[in-house]
């Protein structure tokens, strides 16, 4: 069954509205996995407009299922990862001024960096994952980079969802059967939601899991967070 990552980067937004500490961002990790999340997922950014450095190394000490930390692998980054030893690295190519991210790997011409960024993370232990897109000339170039899994770039089939369900999928799937084939394993992200979760979940094979924030947390202001992540962990049976 794939499992579910709760992404709380949006209640990192919410809580530096304010300056305090209103929602408490480990205080809802927690409550998030004693509501069914397999997995908590953040992605500090280099302004820290939402989750924090500090905020990563006190979630460590608390997350007791999967800590998945996704971003872009410059001297921070590797540095906060391996202070942090999370089970999971997702690394992704977002430049400092994103505003979300936008595209997956070019794993062709970064396969130097990725390997040697992906080998540093190996060395300490923590599974390593890449944001790509679902040219399969990306999926070929990630299993050369020698990392474990990696995660589908999904902004694209979310996009499509509502016009073309079928076609929106149909090159997850194939790229999803391919990373299979070439042994890696896949992940998938990006503005997954109630509506398109289910179809996505029934057509692309071998998934482990799916990391979600936004709607999520957009969902959790009508239905609570624990029903919240009940709806979407049956989205994924
Ligand atoms: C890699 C990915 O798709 C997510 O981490 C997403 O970028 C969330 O980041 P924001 O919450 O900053 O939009
Ligand atoms: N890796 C994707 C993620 O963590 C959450 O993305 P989104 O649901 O906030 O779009």
């Amino acid at each position: 069954m794939t499992r579910l990552s709760v992404n709380i980067n949006k209640i990192a937004t919410l809580r530096n509205a304010r300056g305090g500490n209103t929602p408490n961002v480990c205080k809802m990790a927690t409550d998030c996995e004693r509501f069914g999340a397999e997995g908590i997922t953040v992605h500090p950014r280099p302004d820290e407009r939402h989750i924090r450095y500090q905020d990563v190394l006190d979630l460590k000490k608390i997350v007791t299922t999967e800590f998945n930390i996704e971003g872009y692998p410059n001297k921070e980054f590797i540095d906060l990862v391996l202070s942090v030893n999370p089970d999971q690295v997702t690394l992704v190519p977002d430049p400092p001024e994103a505003i979300t991210s936008n595209a997956g790997w070019d794993t062709v011409n970064n396969k130097d960096f990725l390997i040697e960024v992906i080998s540093i993370f190996k060395a300490a232990g923590i599974r390593t994952s890449i944001f790509v897109d679902t040219n399969l000339k990306n999926i070929e170039g990630a299993k050369e980079t020698g990392t474990d899994r990696i995660e589908l770039y999904t902004e694209p089939f979310a996009t499509d969802f509502p016009n073309n369900p079928k076609e929106s999928v149909r090159l997850f799937t194939i790229a999803a059967e391919k990373a299979h084939e070439l042994g890696l394993g896949v992940n998938a992200g990006h503005d997954l939601s109630l509506e398109n979760l289910k179809f996505f979940n029934e057509n692309v094979p071998n998934l482990a899991e799916v990391s979600i924030g936004h709607a999520l947390v957009a969902d959790a202001l009508y239905f609570g967070m624990e029903n919240t992540i009940q709806m979407y962990k049956r989205q994924l049976k």
